[in-house]
């Protein structure tokens, strides 16, 4: 079997980009998922990796507790796993700089929209609200600053005069599943890169729109 690579997954809910990813995993995808943290411990997303019999933890904010008081718990608890890639999905936590400089280059989030737009969060009804025709999602490489790394790859949606925010949220949902997996094959065959805050594919730089085919 060719050399998996060892991804962990870093979640907060649901965990449905995290079941993409699991079903995803195989030879085909050269990777393997070793583990599972939430900083939620009711995390839909945990029961899932239970089902794939893949180990999970908590790492649960104490009340009070600094930013980075809680990412060094976090980061001692990621060591254990001795990821080569770290997947954000659906991690609900704003990450500080130095946690981020101690994984930047191989870790990635997926966004539910079309970077730059709408960083931060609510960004379905935001869509809505502003009358896009256009909405989608977008994997990138975690920066300090938030939501702002190098896009790797987008998927766009159409939005609808009638759609709703949970109507639409299903819509992107369906892309993230199929973009997510795409991204961490292309880091597991060793063809992404991050170098002076670009991404790379195949060493050619990616467009601030992602990876757009020939
Ligand atoms: N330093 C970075 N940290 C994180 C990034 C990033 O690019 N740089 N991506 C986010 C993921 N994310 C959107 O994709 C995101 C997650 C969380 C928040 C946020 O405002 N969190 C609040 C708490 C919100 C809550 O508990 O419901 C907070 O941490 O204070 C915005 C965007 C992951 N982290
Ligand atoms: N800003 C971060 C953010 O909003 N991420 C979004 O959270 C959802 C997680 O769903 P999941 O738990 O079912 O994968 C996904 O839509 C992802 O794009």
């Amino acid at each position: 079997m060719a050399k998996q690579l060892r991804v962990l997954v870093l979640i907060s809910g649901n965990g449905s980009n995290l079941q993409a990813i699991i079903d995803s995993c195989d030879d085909h995808l050269q990777a393997d998922v070793v583990g599972v943290i939430s900083n939620q411990p009711d995390a839909l997303g945990l029961q899932r990796a239970h089902h794939a019999e893949i180990d999970t933890s908590c790492v649960i904010a104490r009340k009070g507790e600094s930013r980075e008081s809680y990412d060094l718990r976090l980061q001692q608890r990621i060591e254990k796993y001795q990821p080569e890639l770290i997947v954000l999905a659906g991690f609900m936590r704003i990450l500080s700089d130095d946690f981020v400089s101690q994984y930047e280059g191989r870790m990635i989030n997926i966004h539910p929209s079309l970077l730059p737009k709408y960083t931060g969060l609510n960004t379905h009804q935001r869509a809505i609200d502003a009358k896009d025709t256009e909405h989608g999602a977008s994997v990138h490489f975690v920066t300090p600053q938030l939501d702002s790394g190098p896009v790797i790859l987008q998927a766009r949606v159409p939005v609808y005069a009638e759609d709703t925010a949970e109507l639409l949220t299903e819509r992107v949902y369906e892309q993230e599943h199929a973009i997510y997996p795409i991204v961490v094959k292309w880091f597991a065959q060793g063809r992404l890169e991050m170098k002076d805050n670009l991404a790379f594919l195949d060493g050619e730089l990616i467009g601030p729109s992602g990876f757009a085919p020939d």
